[in-house]
């Protein structure tokens, strides 16, 4: 049986739908989202497996696994995102599922996932669509310290890897999220007890008045951002750009000994967002050699991130 996978590997930003960004630098990155949309089309997968993280609107501090899979999933629709429910295949996120397990590695399920815009943005970029294609979500925490070693996400894409390539399907990875970055997420270092209770998940379904509150603190700190004088943690290309070219190189254990303080200290509290990039390249490595066809990078203010883009075939 011939495998059949390929990878997008893309950061996500809600401020896509709230920021103007230089005519050049908009163009720009419509053109790499042309091209990755040429390459999901052109594919055609039956089916996508999402990794993504979540940032406090599906997963919170009563209890955060270290990774998850859904056997259903609805998203939550924030920053005005697609709201509504995913398409997911129960069965074979169960067989996922059962199959990572018995590897040995933890991973958790969902019976009804609530995602963010963090797990839909690839999929209303590819399909402005995200009811478009089965997907199997597979979320990983990269938000909310502690964080499992880098390894154990490098596991759980290589179990998940050997699994897809066992499928008599095409099948689609996309890894949503990286790479530095370091927007005004609430955090429970610096949290007020309103805010702990929200990071717990314990105050409540959060009002629309505090959502957008929420929201709007994000917006306006992107615009200082851009203008110089916001109070977050600069973008960091070089180690961006490191970082794509170890997954680009085909042998991802250099990644094993990033330590999670190192990459808060370097790339900001939100670079451990690339776990969703390090499972994706580790599922494709699963299933063989592979190659990047199309890379796209640029640290981009108006976004809060340094904005990466791969499309990864089997060689
Ligand atoms: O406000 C949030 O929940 C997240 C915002 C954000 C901003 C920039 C890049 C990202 O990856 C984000 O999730
Ligand atoms: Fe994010």
């Amino acid at each position: 049986m011939t495998v059949s996978l390929a990878l997008l590997a893309m950061s996500h930003s809600p401020l896509l739908e709230h920021a103007e960004l230089p005519g050049d630098v908009s163009a720009e990155l419509q053109a790499a989202f042309d091209t990755a949309r040429t390459f999901v089309h052109d594919f055609d997968p039956d089916i996508i497996v999402n990794f993504a993280p979540d940032h406090y609107n599906g997963f919170f501090y009563t209890l955060m696994p270290a990774f998850c899979i859904g056997y259903a999933a609805e998203s939550i629709g924030d920053y005005g995102s697609q709201a509504g429910r995913l398409d997911v295949p129960e069965d074979l996120a169960r067989s996922i599922a059962e199959h990572v397990l018995g590897d040995g590695i933890d991973l958790t399920v969902s019976l009804d996932m609530q995602v963010d815009h963090g797990a839909v943005q690839p999929m209303e970029l590819m399909y402005s669509d995200i009811g478009a294609k089965p997907v199997v979500p597979v979320f990983i925490n990269s938000v909310a310290p502690p964080f499992t070693p880098v390894q154990r996400i490098r596991l759980l894409g290589e179990s998940i890897g050997r699994y897809l390539s066992t499928m008599d399907q095409k099948v689609l990875v996309i890894s949503s999220g990286g790479l530095s970055h370091d927007p005004p997420v609430p955090r429970l270092a610096t949290a007020n007890s309103e805010q702990r209770k929200a990071l717990m998940g314990t105050g409540g379904p959060i009002s629309a008045e505090a959502r957008a509150a929420r929201q709007q603190r994000v917006i306006d700190a992107a615009r200082d951002f851009a203008a110089g004088t916001a109070d977050i943690q600069d973008l960091a290309p070089q180690w961006d750009q490191d970082l794509m070219r170890i997954l680009a190189s085909g042998d991802l254990t250099p990644l094993d000994d990033f330590s999670p303080d190192e990459m808060t200290r370097i790339a900001g509290n939100s670079s451990h967002e690339v776990r969703t990039w390090i499972a994706g390249y580790a599922a494709m490595s699963a299933a063989g050699d592979y190659e990047v066809e199309y890379s796209y990078y640029r640290p981009i203010r108006e976004l809060i991130a340094g904005f990466g883009m791969t499309t990864v075939v089997q060689r």
